[in-house]
């Protein structure tokens, strides 16, 4: 059992998976069964368990569990919201020789395990499955998910009536709903449970990067200079020099940008923008922050986008069709309100709006939120487990764009700076803990690298 990590995989790709591997689907469900039994005994402490079974294999799961965990000692009943529809789940509970109760008249138990529907959920919970499920997680001390909360979307994250887990054991791999919202709040901690099917996906879960330190052949300029464009918010660009600084750029020069920012960043007036971004050693533009949205600003966003320069553009510099297939290292940093504004509230879950965007405009995005999902042209994606809520504040945007800056400075491609970049912001957070603001992210990030 361990933290969410690797490929994402849908419930198509899972079940192709499962079917790829040569092993038998009894011997997938034993595993996943037996998985499942650790975690109750593990997180349930010996606590009575009462587990929900439902019409297919997830319901198998619950009745593998429950089998072992009766045989550990573990006090644990069964009830179901039905007979089972699959042989693979006959089959397990005919091999479970206790009771198998009603779902609707279950007593609660201080464990409860959530074993009615996993990736084969298709519609809305019916009321007579969501009322006692609600009930009895209500109920219990903690509540332990099999593969998915039963009721939730497993491919775009929707809520279709699920009661919320503290822990969700994923069986092989991690699914979308497992990170996207508002699944991803329903689901507790996740973990995963390796089955022995070997999954590939271009979707995987944001990992730590490597950040090499700096070796003694570096200099301010192979560390990488960032420039970084300032507007009518002055605060909003010192963040992000600030940010771009404070996470490894060597060199950080804020064209435009006043207000309180370190010595160590070197001051340029506006009109130097053209000749600064003529200088070969210039290794990221940063654009958008506190930028507004007057024509100098458009021209000067034009100017950075007509460089040959690597570019994070966010805030005001976001508006539809700001750029195409733009030949150099390109990053896009929209919250949704940005990403609506830029390509429209588009079909399916935010993984695949983010896909599609990135595949339109030729560029890397990272699409902002509680849910953060960052997607390159061709379909490489990354999903994001939920960082600290705390970052829902102003200017912590501004922060991540200067880290992205400082990451693309230090020679990533597009899509592991996003990566990089959204992972130190996250942890920056981690670090500055309750009631942070934007600023407490730059006194965190150099502990970060
Ligand atoms: N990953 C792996 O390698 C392994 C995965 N395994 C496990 O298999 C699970 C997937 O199993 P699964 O395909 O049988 O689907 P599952 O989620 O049990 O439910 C399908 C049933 O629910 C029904 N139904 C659907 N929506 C409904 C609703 N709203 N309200 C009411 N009914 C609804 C649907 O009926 P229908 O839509 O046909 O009417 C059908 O009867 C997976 O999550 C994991 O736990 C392991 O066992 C083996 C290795
Ligand atoms: N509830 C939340 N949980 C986790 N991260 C969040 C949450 N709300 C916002 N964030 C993160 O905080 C940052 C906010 O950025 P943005 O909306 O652009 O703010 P600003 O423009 O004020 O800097 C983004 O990185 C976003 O992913
Ligand atoms: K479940």
């Amino acid at each position: 059992m361990i933290p969410v990590s690797g490929c994402v995989l849908t419930a198509a790709q899972m079940h192709d998976a499962e079917i790829a591997s040569g092993i038998s689907l009894q011997k997938l469900m034993d595993r996943a069964g037996c998985a499942l039994a650790e975690a109750v005994w593990r997180f349930g402490s010996g606590r009575p368990a009462l587990i929900l079974c439902g019409p297919g294999n997830n319901g198998g799961d619950g009745y593998i569990a429950a089998r072992l965990l009766a045989a550990w000692g573990v006090d644990v009943s069964i009830a179901a919201s039905g007979f089972p529809k699959t042989e693979l789940a006959v089959a397990a509970r005919a091999a479970w020789d206790g009771l198998v109760g009603n779902l609707a008249n279950a007593q609660s138990s201080p464990v409860l395990v959530d074993a009615l529907f996993g990736t084969g959920l298709t519609r809305e919970l019916p009321a007579e499955i969501a009322k006692p499920l609600h009930r009895l997680a209500n109920a219990a001390e903690i509540v332990i998910a099999a593969d998915l909360p039963s009721g939730v979307g497993t491919d775009d994250g929707r809520d279709y009536g699920a009661a919320r887990a503290d822990i969700t054991l994923a069986f092989a791999a991690a699914k979308p709903a497992h990170l996207l919202q508002p699944a991803a709040s329903l689901c507790g901690k996740v973990r995963i449970a390796h089955i022995g099917v070997e999954c590939v996906a271009n979707v995987s879960v944001l990992a730590r990067p490597h950040l090499a330190q700096p070796g003694p052949t570096d200099h301010k300029y192979t560390r990488g200079m960032v420039i970084v464009v300032g507007g009518t918010m002055p605060g909003a660009a010192a963040l992000s020099a600030t940010a771009a600084a404070r996470s490894g750029a060597g060199y950080v020069v804020g064209i435009g940008v006043t207000g309180d920012l370190p010595h160590a960043i070197v001051r340029r007036d506006h009109d130097e923008l053209a000749n600064t971004l003529d200088d070969p050693r210039v290794r990221a533009v940063v654009i958008g922050p506190g930028l507004g949205r007057s024509d100098r600003a458009r021209e000067m966003v034009d100017l950075a986008i007509a460089s040959p320069c690597p570019l994070v553009l966010d805030g005001d510099a976001l508006a539809p069709n700001v750029v195409n297939d733009r030949p150099a290292p390109t990053i896009l940093t929209p919250h949704a309100g940005e990403f609506t504004r830029m390509f429209g509230d588009g079909d399916g879950s935010k993984l695949d709006r983010t896909r599609a965007a990135a595949d339109h405009c030729g560029a890397t995005i990272i699409f902002k939120g509680a849910d953060t999902v960052i997607a390159s042209p061709g379909g490489r994606a990354t999903l994001c487990p939920p960082a600290s809520a705390w970052l829902s504040t102003a200017g912590t945007g501004d922060v991540l764009a200067g880290i992205a800056g400082a990451m693309l400075a230090r020679g990533f491609a597009p899509h592991d700076a996003a990566c990089a970049a959204v992972w130190l912001h996250s942890e920056a957070a981690r670090l500055a803990g309750s009631g942070m603001i934007a600023d407490d992210l730059l006194t965190q990030l150099p502990r970060c690298l």
